[in-house]
């Protein structure tokens, strides 16, 4: 039970929602300012932190009892992929995010890059590339119907692939 003066009710894992999908998280927000409040937990709760994706590799999607995890369990992962939107599509959790590239062919190198990351992964996105410069690439676990662990270790390494950056330097073929 995490109080905070601020909102004077429990808000450990508390989501606010404002007119967008952009979820905030306000945990480690409230961490900050309210970290007095925290001297009262046992030290594995005050420090317990979700574990670090960018080290983890994604594991094959076959097992039967997969399932998808809970929207409050995603939150607790946001933090590591920040540049990522979490959304809800008719009750299917996936991770979005979106750049502008600099035209048509830079695009599909975009994709070539994190097709790469992919294959090495075992776990792949949805990749879109529409109006012809807009790339789109949405993460999920299909074998479950929704968010794994796998979804966030790919998103945090497509994050450090720095993308952009990468195609930028490279030159159209
Ligand atoms: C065995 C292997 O893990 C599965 O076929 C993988 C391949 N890549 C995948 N990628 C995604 N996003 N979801 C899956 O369910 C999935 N299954």
């Amino acid at each position: 039970m995490v109080r905070s003066l601020l909102f004077n009710k429990d808000i450990s894992g508390t989501v606010f929602v404002p007119n967008n999908s952009l979820y905030i998280y306000a945990f480690p927000f409230s961490l900050f300012f309210h970290h007095h409040l925290f001297q009262h937990l046992p030290m594995a709760e005050q420090y317990m932190m979700p574990t670090c994706l960018i080290e983890k590799k994604c594991v094959p999607c076959n097992l039967k009892e997969l399932r998808p995890m809970d929207e409050d369990v995603a939150h607790t992962l946001m933090p590591q992929v920040e540049k990522w939107n979490l959304v809800n599509e008719s009750g299917v959790l996936k991770l979005r995010q979106s750049w502008t590239v600099k035209s048509f062919t830079k695009g599909l190198e975009f994709f070539k890059i994190v097709a790469n990351l992919a294959e090495n992964e075992g776990h792949h996105p949805d990749l879109h590339l529409v109006n012809w410069n807009n790339v789109t690439i949405e993460i999920w676990t299909h074998a479950c119907g929704g968010l794994t662990e796998n979804d966030f270790i790919l998103a945090a390494k497509i994050d450090k692939l720095n993308l952009l950056e990468q195609i930028r330097r490279k030159p159209s073929e």
